[in-house]
């Protein structure tokens, strides 16, 4: 690995990740005191719990969406097979979502970015999940903290996805490979920045986010065996494919 290439992957993962934002953080920043009224967050919290659930479920999915665009534009990603690209996706794309929503994370006020406006926690009340929504701020919260730049999130975003240790991968030794090439990047990033003691830090958060998306996966369960018609019919397609 020449420095040069290691230069030229971080600019590509830098440029995909800014090309793959749907909202820009400093467009976001100026949205920051936008709250929801009374009246706005008693409309969502007089919603029936699978009304909340498809709503929410329509907003990840969007977001998930530019999560797939942003992988496809990873140099790595795209050597991988269908399957393996398929699989990363499965397991990471969630967990890539998490890492982005909290750069739109108030920390003043405990809200985050939902809906064209910044929700407290109180907005999710009919979602029947305190504990996923408490852990998802908590997460944010600690995110938020860590100060990251635009430029270490895309890279630790593209770690998060490019992870070998996923199940069911064909080619394992490839994506460790791609991994490893992702890794020396986001390590030359923090160097430059004089931040390499972030690295174990984002390998902390990293343990986290696996938690966090393995209580999403247990709450997606609970809430498609109570209410099975909405969750086999009224969710997007692609939230059924990756989470189900
Ligand atoms: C992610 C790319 S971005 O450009 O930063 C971006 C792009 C778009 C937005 C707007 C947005 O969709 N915000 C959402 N917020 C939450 C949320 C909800 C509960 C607490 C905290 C945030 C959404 C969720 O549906 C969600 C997210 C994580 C775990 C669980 C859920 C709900 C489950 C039941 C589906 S969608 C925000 C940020």
């Amino acid at each position: 690995h020449s420095l040069r290439n290691i230069d030229e992957l971080c600019s590509s993962i830098v440029r995909s990740h800014r090309e793959t934002s749907q909202y820009r953080t400093e467009e976001l920043l100026a949205l920051r005191w936008k709250l929801f009224s009374r009246e706005e967050i008693q409309a969502y919290q007089s919603k029936s719990v699978d009304e909340m659930w498809q709503h929410c479920a329509i907003r990840l999915t969007d977001a998930v969406q530019y999560v797939v665009e942003f992988a496809k534009h990873i140099p790595g990603f795209r050597i991988l097979s269908q399957n393996d690209q398929i699989a990363l996706l499965k397991t990471g794309s969630m967990e890539v979502v998490l890492v982005r929503m909290s750069r739109l994370f108030n920390r003043e006020n405990n809200t985050v970015f939902f809906d064209g406006k910044f929700a407290g926690t109180e907005v999710f009340k009919s979602l029947a999940c305190g504990d996923l929504i408490t852990a998802v701020f908590d997460f944010a919260h600690g995110m938020c903290a860590l100060k990251l730049t635009e430029q270490q999130i895309a890279l630790f975003t593209a770690l998060v996805l490019i992870n070998a240790d996923r199940p069911c991968l064909e080619d394992r030794g490839r994506v460790q490979r791609v991994q490893r090439s992702v890794e020396l990047g986001l390590a030359h990033i923090l160097h430059r920045d004089n931040q390499d003691s972030l690295m174990h830090k984002l390998y902390q958060r990293m343990s986290v986010l696996r938690s966090l998306c393995g209580l999403h996966m247990e709450k997606l369960r609970w809430f498609s065996q109570r209410y099975p018609l909405t969750a086999h019919s009224l969710f997007p397609p692609l939230y059924k494919e990756l989470f189900t």
